[in-house]
């Protein structure tokens, strides 16, 4: 199952430069794991914010809401998610 997530991280000013250096050192290691393992396929900066979207390929919701929920920065982010079906015009079918 295929997941449009978009993250918006909002680390607050108070936090100490390199707590926040640990955290995003921290996300960087689990989110290249799951790249490695094919669950998280595509990883975007939107241009001009702290923000990214990326595409999951997840077993089942509960998977995706479990890897979400372990991401180091999920205290700090605004996740939206959108599941995604197959265009009928597409010529990839997933
Ligand atoms: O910087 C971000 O967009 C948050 C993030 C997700 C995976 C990662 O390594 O950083």
């Amino acid at each position: 199952m295929l997941y449009m997530v978009e993250m918006v991280v909002k680390i607050p000013h108070t936090m100490p430069a390199e707590v926040a250096a640990e955290i995003k050192a921290r996300e960087k290691a689990y989110s290249q794991q799951l790249q490695k393992e094919g669950k998280w396929r595509h990883l975007w900066r939107v241009v001009g914010e702290y923000s990214n979207v990326s595409i999951f390929d997840v077993a089942s919701n509960d998977e995706l809401h479990t890897m979400l929920n372990n991401l180091p920065l999920f205290p700090y982010m605004e996740i939206k998610v959108k599941p995604l079906a197959n265009h009928p015009s597409s010529i990839v079918q997933e």
